[in-house]
């Protein structure tokens, strides 16, 4: 397949486009709920952490990022076989998004989105996803997933790596 075809250019972060992959975490899905007789108001239910196995349990972490160059090389995927996972990020910065489909328990063609500010993502359970991917600057996040025994980590090394681009730069 030529450079070319390995070509990926990310789009908008859409929750249509990302629901095959999972969920969109994003404030203006939803309407405000008041709450603390009205001193705070809350976006509620905006995603869900499936999370399954013995002794499986719904663990929040936080992560201190680096940013990736881009276009980056996409020579990795990963899944998680027993929870979802999301981040949710501490910063108005967008970041890429990388999903593939799965083809018989190997990761198809990979999708790439960029976030709108403050969108963060949950990832279904078992879904192939790139790794967690700020760009232009260093940016922190809040993880929420599986914690718990079990191996909840499934990668896959592409023969060839794929080129994930920004919509408009080379
Ligand atoms: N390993 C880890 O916590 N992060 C990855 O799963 C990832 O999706 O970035
Ligand atoms: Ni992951």
């Amino acid at each position: 397949m030529s450079a070319d075809a390995r070509r990926i250019v990310a789009q908008p972060l859409t929750a249509a486009a990302f629901a095959p992959f999972g969920t969109v975490i994003d404030a203006a899905a939803v309407a405000p709920r008041p709450m603390n007789a009205g001193m705070a108001r809350r976006f509620h239910d905006l995603a869900e952490i499936e999370v399954v196995g013995e002794g499986a349990r719904v663990v929040i972490g936080l992560v201190e990022a680096q940013p990736y160059r881009l276009p980056l090389r996409l020579g990795l995927v990963e899944r998680h076989p027993l929870g979802a996972q999301a981040f949710l990020p501490l910063s108005a910065a967008p970041f890429l998004v990388v999903v593939c489909p799965d083809e018989e328990g190997r990761p198809g063609r990979p999708q790439a989105f960029v976030t709108a500010p403050r969108q963060g993502i949950c990832y279904a359970r078992n879904t192939w996803h790139g790794v967690l991917t700020p760009y232009d600057q260093p940016q922190d996040f809040v993880v929420v997933d599986r914690g718990g025994p079990g191996v909840n980590l499934e990668e896959h090394t592409f023969a060839e790596p794929w080129t994930v681009h920004l919509p408009g730069l080379d």
